[in-house]
């Protein structure tokens, strides 16, 4: 039996619907801020793997609330590896983009130096540190700007204030692939897979989809897709103040993924569900 950490979130929602008799604990169960329960859960129901699709993952409100993020994204995946460490099980873990600090304009391989650039990334970054260095095997997929028709992302944001306005003004000079979060579930579980077929497989992995684009031209192809008739305006970063600050280079060099028996996947496609969806709610 597969344990999942996360049960609302889109990366556990996606994972229910491809493997529904795996184990999904909730914040009910399992809450992340006692990262002691997560390890006593895995020690009571010994899985034979566990993945690890919950987390911190409010960019803006990071900023205020570090600790709360730092225990739920760092110590609570450090208790979990380190009981899958004691149990030898395989651990898969999910990380961010934002472990980098998004200079220059070449995709980052998963050897490459990390600086995040904000509390999230650096909680995210700290959470990863914990996982290599607890003697489990382990898979860390790095993804990035995650969308499905579950909980909240990008575009239904996009969808939500396109059905209110003309005209949006959207960051044009952040660059990322957008990932459904049915390719992560997917790439999950074929890094268990090759996690249980070879200890060796133990590592990093980046999981983007493609092509890159940008914040606004992911916007357009979302506007176009849905027929909505909505004018994006490209803005520089500056033009749209966060409190936390984002990465403007955020492609991924995928190229490693085979080793896991993944591939990256199309976004555009994934779009035309949440747009049915979002129509028919
Ligand atoms: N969203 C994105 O754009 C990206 C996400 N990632 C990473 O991918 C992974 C999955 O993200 P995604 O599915 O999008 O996340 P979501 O924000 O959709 O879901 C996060 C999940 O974590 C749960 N959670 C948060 N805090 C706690 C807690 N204290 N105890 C128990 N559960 C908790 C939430 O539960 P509840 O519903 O109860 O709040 C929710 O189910 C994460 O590791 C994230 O860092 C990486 C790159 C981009
Ligand atoms: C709503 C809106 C956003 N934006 C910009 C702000 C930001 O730079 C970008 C995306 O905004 P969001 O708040 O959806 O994105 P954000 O929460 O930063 O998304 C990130 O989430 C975490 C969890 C990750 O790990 C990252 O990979 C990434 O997906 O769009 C505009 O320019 N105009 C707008 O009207």
């Amino acid at each position: 039996m597969i344990l999942v950490f996360g049960k609302t979130g889109q990366v556990a929602s996606a994972l229910r619907e491809l493997v529904p008799d795996a184990h999904f604990a909730g914040r009910d169960e399992a809450d992340l801020s006692r990262p002691e329960d997560c390890a006593a859960l895995i020690a009571k129901l010994q899985p034979s793997g566990v993945i690890n699709a919950a987390a911190y993952t409010a960019v803006d409100r990071a900023e205020e609330e570090a600790e709360l993020a730092r225990t739920v994204n760092a110590q609570a995946p450090a208790a979990m590896a380190k009981a899958c460490a004691e149990v030898g099980i395989p651990l898969v873990h999910i990380s961010t983009d934002y472990v980098f600090d998004g200079s220059g304009e070449g995709a980052r391989s998963p050897d490459d130096p990390i600086a995040p650039l904000n509390a999230y990334g650096q909680t995210k970054a700290e959470g990863e540190d914990a996982v290599r260095k607890s003697g489990a095997d382990y898979a860390i997929i790095r993804t990035s700007w995650v969308f499905s028709r579950f909980g909240g992302n990008f575009v239904k944001t996009m969808l939500r204030l396109g059905a209110e306005r003309d005209t949006l003004r959207i960051v044009a000079d952040q660059i990322g692939g957008p990932t459904p979060a049915e390719a992560i579930a997917k790439t999950c579980l074929s890094a268990l897979d090759a996690l249980h077929a070879d200890r060796a497989a133990s590592g990093v992995y980046h999981l983007s989809g493609t092509p890159d684009v940008s914040w606004a031209d992911f916007a357009r192809a979302i506007f176009d897709e849905a027929g909505l008739e909505v004018t994006v305006e490209d803005i520089p970063t500056k033009d749209f103040p966060t409190p936390a600050a984002r990465p403007l280079n955020s492609r991924l060099d995928c190229s490693s993924l085979s080793a896991i028996g993944a591939t990256r996947p199309q976004w555009r496609p994934a779009l035309e569900p949440i747009i049915e969806e979002f129509k028919a709610s």
